[in-house]
């Protein structure tokens, strides 16, 4: 699901949003009076180009066209979504939404990226009020899936759901919020934690950089995990969360915590704040902690994958929803010409495949091989549920060729020949390329294997007859070079 997007207001959110819409293969046209937009958004969608398409292990659809317009009117027209992220002024974005009216048609959603106002203060007096919805992102709004959708009684329920599905395939996370409240559900936690980090420095209890660190490196990893409740559940031990309730429950009656108390934001304590917060990090650019942060978000987020667990199932299951208009197939049958090298794996350099060289690193080619000989292994009928009734390969030899290097974010493809497929011999070419250069070639020799003695043994039938078939289509080709070659080089 593709369209155009149109985003009013291209700063630090709505820069993030078009590079989400364009690296999801939608065109993108921008609308912001500031004559820095164009430079400030281009940055955020360079980082944003290093980082989301590695995120998952299929390839995103081809990158949309971008366009800065001289008006409103301009960047709406024809959009399937507006996206408003004008700074959080009710006046101003009173103004901007009444300005889409006869220009955008009646199916477009017109998300406001609004951190705290509520939905219907927003439609009020507003002449498109019924498609005016809260679609609240989170920094960097092309990394974080999180999107709090919050409608009111002037929105059909149809309307949010398509406005949901819309971001799910963007492979974000549409968390539909039933009442609307102010500042919607995470603002009101972060909120909470910031007035009381405020306190502390203002009463000189830590600084700035203590503070992250009472985060960073305890609960902070935690909540990416598995939130708040699930968290304490745990905390309570064998007897879960009602142990838990009952032992800590009692603290929320001491004053533990400032609550509603803010402390006054004086030009000492914003001083004090904003020094603590240079000497914390002041040597960076805010470029450069940008890129620190989407690489340890990709890193924490592609461990959640392995796990599928939290965001990183959610990345799998677009995964999934992506694989067949990326060109992958499940099965051998389902191939348009057998006769051709299968097309294994189409996905981006992720940034935790990047060495110190600033390229892929070595152990990741046979990563990349690894992924493309599973997928074949499925395509061939040893799926989950053939290695569960105790089937499968191993691999006993492999030789891999670098011939050459690829940086983060680049798109990579593997096309895969069966050299032999016969009794319980599978031997398989890859042919790693990227935008027509081949990087690399992976020759692996596999044998078939019963699960319960560890010995090599014949294929099912059905597995071994696909597998011949590919052997048999694919025999036709010419020998590819280098195939069968010893280590060294050529003479
Ligand atoms: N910065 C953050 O962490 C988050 C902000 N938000 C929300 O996103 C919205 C935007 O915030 P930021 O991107 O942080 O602000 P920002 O100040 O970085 O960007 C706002 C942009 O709007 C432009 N603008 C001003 N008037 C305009 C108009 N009439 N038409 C078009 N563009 C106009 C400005 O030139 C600027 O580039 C706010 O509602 C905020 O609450 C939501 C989630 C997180
Ligand atoms: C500070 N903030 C209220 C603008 C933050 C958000 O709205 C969400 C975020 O990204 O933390």
């Amino acid at each position: 699901m593709s369209g155009k997007a149109a985003i009013v207001g291209g700063g630090v959110i709505g820069g993030g949003w078009a590079a989400r819409f364009l690296l999801n293969g939608w065109d993108v046209a921008v609308f912001d009076p500031d004559p820095q937009a164009e430079r400030k958004l281009g940055e955020v969608l360079e980082n944003a180009r290093r980082s989301l398409p590695g995120l998952g292990d299929v390839a995103l659809p081809s990158e949309g066209q971008l366009r800065f317009c001289a008006s409103l009117a301009e960047a709406v027209d024809g959009a399937d979504w507006v996206q408003e992220s004008v700074p959080e002024r009710l006046e101003l974005k009173h103004r901007v939404l009444a300005e889409l009216a006869g220009h955008v048609r009646a199916d477009t959603v017109i998300g406001s990226s609004t951190s705290g106002f509520k939905p219907s203060e927003l439609q009020e007096g507003q002449a498109l009020a019924g498609q005016i919805v809260v679609a609240h992102p989170f920094n960097p709004v092309y990394l974080l899936p999180l999107v709090e959708i919050v409608g009111s009684p002037a929105n059909d329920p149809a309307f949010i759901e398509d406005a949901c599905a819309r971001l799910t395939a963007l492979g974000m996370k549409p968390l539909h919020i039933r009442a609307e409240i102010d500042a919607h559900i995470a603002d009101r936690l972060l909120e909470a934690v910031w007035r009381e980090a405020l306190w502390l420095v203002r009463d000189g209890i830590a600084t700035t950089e203590e503070i992250d660190d009472a985060i960073r490196f305890g609960f902070g990893l935690r909540w990416a995990q598995m939130g708040l409740f699930e968290t304490y559940r745990i905390a309570g031990g064998e007897a879960g969360m009602r142990h838990f309730i009952s032992q800590f429950g009692p603290c929320l009656q001491w004053p533990w915590t400032k609550l509603m108390d803010v402390p006054e934001l004086t030009d000492d304590l914003i001083e004090r704040i904003a020094g603590q917060s240079d000497a914390q990090s002041g040597t960076h650019s805010i470029r450069e902690l940008e890129r620190i942060r989407d690489g340890n978000l990709v890193g924490m987020m592609r461990a959640l994958a392995l796990n599928d667990w939290g965001a990183g199932a959610l990345q799998n299951a677009h995964d999934a929803a992506r694989a067949q208009a990326a060109g992958l197939v499940d099965h051998v049958g389902a191939l348009s010409d057998p006769s051709l090298p299968v097309l294994t794996l189409t996905r981006a350099v992720p940034l935790d495949w990047i060495d110190y060289n600033g390229h892929m690193t070595e152990a990741r080619y046979l990563d990349a091989f690894a992924q493309a000989t599973d997928r074949l292994m499925r395509m061939v009928g040893c799926d989950d549920s053939y290695i569960a009734e105790g089937g499968s390969f191993f691999t006993v030899e492999t030789h891999i060729r670098h011939l050459d290097e690829v940086r983060a974010g680049a798109p990579i493809t593997v096309h895969t020949r069966v050299l032999e497929g016969a009794g319980k011999k599978m031997h398989l070419w890859h042919e790693m390329q990227s935008d027509g250069r081949l990087l690399a070639t992976g020759e692996h020799m596999l044998l078939h294997v019963d699960l319960a003695t560890r010995r090599a043994s014949p294929p099912a039938p059905q597995v071994a007859g696909a597998l011949e078939r590919l052997a048999a289509a694919h025999a036709a080709l010419p020998l590819p070079e280098g195939a069968g070659r010893g280590v060294g080089a050529p003479r």
